[in-house]
């Protein structure tokens, strides 16, 4: 059942506006209006719920009496709609994502506490312009860099240079900026973004198959992640049948599957001569987002690489 644990939970069963009603003095941190967009598990958005979502998101900020927006998402996408909002919704508003670990059926649930002090994070003036946040389990995220790293635990977010600041006594406590472009500062803005043209991640592992990445090519793919070991490594028996993909116009991004740290054009892989793009430091789900948003501006590899070292 889902009475005390946390593993088994029934998602996407309490309104917004029930979970506003849930916390004790919400009412006290802002003005609060809920508005119920989707009631789903997170694991079943797809690029039409992202757009969707980023749409709304945008024109509340444009509205003079918006503040801030607070979105409730569950965790396990969060990270890629933290990133797609931070980099298309043109606003200095402070945009918060926050979500739970546990049920609400949970003894010590932590929803009510993150939603709390998301609202208190999104209601002060020192967190606009930091492009958009994930406060969970007291800590405030950057959408650029936070990802789930664990399944269970409370702590389960974390960015890999670091939070961007505390929830302390109810306020934020800043201790860092992300110093790539966000918000009103990126080339992408949400309302002149009509559809996101289709791209696959493949992750590495031993004894890989050509198929899939042709796969991902035979459904319109315009780009394929390739989450690879390490450095972005690419095995030797897979060279060539993926240096065939580019003459087939699909561009392929090189990521890491460790989910940390850069990967280094040209190290080891000749990627001017192959025409193949490096992610630097973006995890594989947000380098598909990322990939995507500069497929909108067209495919060049070089603007497509110029885009992955800017954001
Ligand atoms: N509520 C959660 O955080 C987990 C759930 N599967 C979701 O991401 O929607």
């Amino acid at each position: 059942g889902v009475g005390a644990g946390s593993a088994a939970y029934q998602s996407a069963v309490v309104t917004a506006q029930d979970l506003m009603a849930g916390v004790p003095g919400l009412g006290a941190l802002a003005q609060l209006q809920a508005e119920q967009l989707f009631q789903i598990d997170s694991a079943d958005f797809t690029d039409q719920h992202l757009l969707q979502l980023a749409r709304r998101v945008a024109a509340l900020c444009r509205q003079d009496d918006v503040d801030a927006v607070v979105v409730t998402h569950g965790t396990d996408t969060m990270e890629e709609t933290a990133y797609f909002l931070h980099l298309t919704v043109p606003t200095d508003k402070p945009i918060v994502l926050t979500g739970a670990m546990r049920p609400g059926t949970a003894l010590a649930a932590d929803g009510p506490a993150n939603l709390r002090q998301a609202v208190a994070v999104a209601a002060h003036a020192s967190s606009a312009g930091r492009g958009v946040l994930m406060v969970m389990n007291e800590e405030i995220h950057s959408g650029r860099d936070v990802a789930k790293v664990h399944s269970l635990r409370l702590d389960a977010f974390a960015s890999q240079h670091g939070a961007l600041g505390l929830v302390v006594e109810g306020a934020p406590r800043w201790y860092r900026r992300v110093e790539r472009p966000h918000g009103a500062a990126s080339e992408f803005d949400i309302d002149r973004i009509d559809a996101l043209p289709l791209v696959g991640v493949v992750t590495s592992h031993g004894n890989m198959r050509a198929e899939i990445y042709d796969s991902w090519a035979a459904l319109g793919a315009r780009a394929i992640v390739h989450a690879g070991f390490g450095g972005g490594t690419v095995p030797e028996y897979l060279k060539a049948p993926l240096a065939e993909l580019r003459a087939r116009g699909v561009l392929l991004v090189r990521c890491s599957r460790t989910g940390a740290g850069p990967v280094v054009r040209g190290a080891s892989i000749d990627d001017d001569a192959l025409g193949w793009v490096v992610s630097d430091d973006q995890n594989p789900p947000r380098a598909r987002l990322l990939a995507a948003l500069a497929l909108t501006r067209g495919g060049d590899p070089t603007a497509v690489q110029r885009v992955f070292l800017r954001y």
